[in-house]
């Protein structure tokens, strides 16, 4: 992992910002920084005027573990593509799992609800339900490391297991054979016949991007992580506006217009 802001990085924003690029970028803790509460959470004019202007010169998609609905409320502004929970909603095709994923998922907070009320030690944890998938927040925990072995616990006791992902204090409770953001940023790009893309993100569910190793895609990591998969880093959620920058200025360099055909955008 490096840092984008290198001459190496840099270099590497040259080559993929062209015509032809997809940028795509997760929510929370790269375009927004980190709030005690989801619900706090709030896009600035200066970011949301950036990823304006960067529309104008390349399709812009959001790729969030935020559920769709959430998410489009906090924009404030309606990019080329916007996928909620962690994949599993919006890319083309996804109703036909949604019943399935609605009915584990419905399951899980059942369980999960039951278990937490009788069990000592769950204080400060609750549940975000996003209908596709759940996410268990512990930021207002006494102790962060001990609600997420506990967690851990209360979970393996889950019917049918799903896939846990431990991020900023929180754990993600996705079904097993569900898509996650790597299948959503691969199905964008060939659904849109994008030559190369762009990603930012910041948590462990974008690591399922980060894994992608294709020449055509630049990953960008939010916070240094020796173990991420991802190609570069940015030291902070407040570096992505450089990064829009320098997407910004390279594109317009070389005259790129949003060359996504507006017929086949997704304006969700
Ligand atoms: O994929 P993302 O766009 O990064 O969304 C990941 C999760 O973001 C939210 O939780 C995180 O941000 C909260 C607000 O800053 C913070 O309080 C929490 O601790 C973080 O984990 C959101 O609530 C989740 O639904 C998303 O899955």
């Amino acid at each position: 992992m490096q840092p984008l802001f290198s001459e190496t990085g840099l270099k590497r924003v040259e080559e993929v910002a062209r015509a032809g690029l997809l940028c795509a970028f997760d929510f929370d803790g790269t375009l927004v920084p980190i709030m005690s509460r989801p619900e706090e959470v709030r896009l600035s004019d200066d970011v949301r005027g950036k990823l304006l202007r960067l529309s104008a010169h390349a399709p812009v998609a959001i790729i969030t573990g935020r559920a769709l609905e959430d998410i489009r409320g906090l924009l404030g502004f309606t990019p080329d593509y916007v996928v909620g929970n962690h994949g599993m909603e919006g890319v083309p095709g996804w109703e036909a799992r949604a019943a399935v994923h609605a009915q584990q998922c419905a399951g899980w907070k059942a369980q999960l609800t039951g278990l937490l009320a009788r069990t000592p030690g769950a204080e400060g944890i609750e549940i975000e339900d996003k209908r596709y998938s759940l996410s268990v927040h512990y930021r207002a925990a006494p102790d962060w490391q001990r609600a997420a072995v506990f967690l851990d616990e209360v979970c393996a006791a889950l019917d049918p297991q799903p896939r846990l992902v431990a991020g900023k204090c929180i754990l993600s409770l996705v079904g097993v054979d569900a898509w996650h953001k790597g299948n959503a940023l691969e199905a964008l790009m060939e659904l849109s016949g994008a030559r190369t893309a762009v990603y930012a993100g910041d948590d462990v569910t974008d690591e399922d991007v980060f894994r992608i190793k294709r020449a055509e895609l630049l990953s960008v990591r939010v916070e240094h992580r020796p173990d991420s998969a991802a190609d570069f880093f940015i030291p902070r959620a407040e570096d992505t506006e450089r990064l829009l920058d320098e997407l910004i200025a390279r594109l317009a360099a070389c005259d790129a217009r949003n060359w996504l055909r507006k017929e086949t955008a997704l304006h969700q």
